[in-house]
Formats: C-alpha cells, sequence, structure tokens
C-alpha cells in the first residue's frame, strides 16, 4: 500500500498543475522506475480516471516485452493501457530527437483520441536539475536554463510533469515499496552518455543539491511566464497578423514576440523544416533587424521598416544552382 500523504501529495501536485481537483489523466509510461511510480500514484490518487500508454519504439529488441510488462500490471490494476508504435520506422540520424519527436506526437494523439485533456510524464527535479546544468554548459538563455516545463501544450492536450518536485530517490522508494517491475535502462548509467555523466559528477559532489538546482530552474520559469503575459498583451495588439511593433520595447519582450512571428508564418504556412523550437537562438537575427537589416531564422525572413518588423515565408534556398 501507498503511504496516504504521497497520495495526497501527488493529488496536491496534480490539482495545482492542471487547476481541477481530480482530474482524468493519461500517462505516459515507459515501464522506468520513474514513469511506474507515477503510474502507481494516479491510479491511487484518481481511481478510475487513469488511462496510459508505453510507445515502443521498436529501436530495441526488448522493447516490446517491456511495453508488455506495462500492459500486465494495467491489466492487473484495471487501468486501460494502450501499447503505441511508430507511423514509419524512426530514421537512424539523429535518432534521440527523432524517437522523441515521435513519442510526444504519438502520446498527444492517443491522448486528444481518449478523450482526455491532459498526459503527464514523469521528469522529476533530479531530471530538472540535471537539464538545467547541461544546460548552462552550452550557454542557454533564460527559457532553457527554466528547464523541464511543468506544463505545456502538446498538440490538442496539455502535457504536464506532476513529479517535477519529486526527487527521482522518493520515486525509487515508491518502486521498492510496492514491489513494482520495472525496466532497467542500462544507457542512463553509460558514461557515454552526457546525462549520465552529469547524474554521476551530480551524486559525487554533496555540496551540490539538486533540489535546490533545480528550484532555481523554477524560479526563471516564473520569471518567464510573466514576460510571457506581458508578450501577449503586446502581441495581442500587433499592427497586421505577421508583423509587430518593437518600438519601446526591452530586449526579452523583442525576443518573445519575434519567436511568436515565426512561430506565426511556420504555422500559417505550415513549413515544417528547418526545424525551430524553444532551444532555436534568434540572437543573431535580432541584433540584424535592430539595425535595420532583414533576417532569416525558421524557414520565415523578417523584415524590419522603421520599429515595425513584418513576416514571411523565406524564400526556397537554391543550394545546387
Ligand atoms: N517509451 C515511452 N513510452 C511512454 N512514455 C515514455 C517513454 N519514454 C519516456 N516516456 C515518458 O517520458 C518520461 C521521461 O523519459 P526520458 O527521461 O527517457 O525522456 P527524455 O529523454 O528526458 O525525453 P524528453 O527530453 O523529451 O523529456 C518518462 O518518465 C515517461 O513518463
Amino acid at each position: 500500500m501507498l503511504a496516504p500523504d504521497l497520495v495526497t501529495r501527488f493529488a496536491a501536485d496534480l490539482a495545482a498543475l492542471t487547476g481541477e481537483p481530480h482530474p482524468p489523466l493519461a500517462l505516459a509510461v515507459s515501464g522506468g522506475p520513474d514513469s511506474m511510480a507515477m503510474l502507481a500514484l494516479a491510479a491511487a490518487a484518481l481511481p478510475g480516471d487513469v488511462i496510459a500508454a508505453t510507445f515502443d519504439h521498436r529501436l530495441r529488441a526488448e522493447s516490446a516485452g517491456e511495453a508488455a510488462m506495462v500492459a500486465r500490471w494495467c491489466a492487473d490494476h484495471a487501468i486501460p493501457h494502450a501499447v503505441l508504435t511508430p507511423a514509419r520506422p524512426i530514421a537512424a540520424n539523429s535518432l534521440q530527437a527523432r524517437a522523441r519527436t515521435a513519442r510526444y506526437a504519438a502520446l498527444a494523439a492517443w491522448a486528444a483520441g481518449q478523450g482526455a485533456r491532459f498526459v503527464a510524464t514523469a521528469h522529476h527535479a533530479d531530471d530538472q536539475a540535471e537539464t538545467m546544468l547541461m544546460r548552462a554548459n552550452r550557454a542557454s538563455g533564460v527559457a532553457g536554463l527554466s528547464g523541464i516545463r511543468r506544463r505545456r501544450p502538446l498538440g490538442a492536450v496539455m502535457l504536464v510533469r506532476p513529479l517535477l518536485g519529486w526527487r527521482r530517490a522518493e520515486l525509487a522508494a515508491i518502486v521498492a515499496a510496492l514491489a513494482l517491475p520495472v525496466v532497467d535502462d542500462p544507457s542512463n548509467r553509460d558514461p557515454r552518455f552526457a546525462r549520465a555523466r552529469v547524474r554521476q559528477w551530480l551524486a559525487a559532489i554533496p555540496e551540490l543539491d539538486t533540489g535546490s538546482i533545480a528550484r532555481s530552474a523554477d524560479h526563471l520559469a516564473e520569471m518567464l511566464a510573466d514576460w510571457e503575459q506581458l508578450a501577449d498583451r503586446v502581441w495581442s495588439q500587433r499592427p497586421a497578423d505577421a508583423a509587430i511593433d518593437v518600438a519601446d520595447q526591452p530586449r526579452t519582450l523583442r525576443r518573445l514576440l519575434l519567436r511568436r512571428l515565426i512561430a506565426a508564418v511556420r504555422a500559417s504556412h505550415a513549413i515544417v523544416r528547418p526545424p525551430f523550437g524553444p532551444e532555436t537562438h534568434v540572437e543573431a537575427m535580432l541584433d540584424a533587424l535592430a539595425e535595420g537589416r532583414r533576417a532569416t531564422q525558421g524557414g520565415v525572413v523578417v523584415t524590419p521598416r522603421g520599429t515595425v518588423w513584418t513576416a514571411a515565408p523565406a524564400p526556397p534556398r537554391r543550394d545546387h544552382a
């Protein structure tokens, strides 16, 4: 049996994230210890209101058996479970990124198809601290340093991370106490992967407090949310659908508005290439625009006329002219 205080805590964390006391929840369960602990917590906190899915990337021989293990546990606990598979094989180049994109797309489509509004992953405070340190090491800006988002839109549903305030060891204790079956992923300890090395390094230095590092990410995320609210206001008053007026706007706001402008043109013209995401740097573009020069990013060209920046799809590149 799960300790009641853990169940109450999970329910409270979830309610704070979703704004609802008892939200039906779709869970992304890989079968690793973190997501198995989340499954047990959600099953206890929201009886009858939980569904789960495992994405079988079909990249390793064991993956089908791992998905079947999660399916069995769910069947034993009367939780509807689906095994999702890639629409087409995941290409070998940029394997991690492609696997993630395929996984999130499949989870979003499944959750929406089931009528769920929230899909949860089991990212926790240790993941958050590792992510933050790795991003600091790449000179990330505030958006990158604010780490794994607590909630963000994912297709037609909202992706939530109710365990960001929980430590990996707390989840491991739940796995042990309930004797949950788990998949062991040796790559988590494989020192060839940067994340595994950061994890070992964090554990080896007692002065580094993982929880505090994760909370720093929270502070940045809060600040960013405030700026996003300001950006909402300015965005809603833009002079045209594909134009922004940056007069008197500080650079932080210009950056957020420019990112929205590019994203909006990409969406309205169905531009998928070149990639553009939260990690894309727009700094050089901001500099160019401030100096009155047009600039291109993510397949979108932005032209400054005074303080009004207008965006349009970039002409196709003629690499092989
Ligand atoms: N194959 C899968 N099927 C379902 N859910 C998964 C799968 N892999 C990962 N997840 C979900 O994502 C969480 C984080 O997993 P993991 O740390 O492997 O992902 P990640 O590499 O950090 O991906 P991302 O950077 O996109 O978050 C898991 O706890 C689980 O909730």
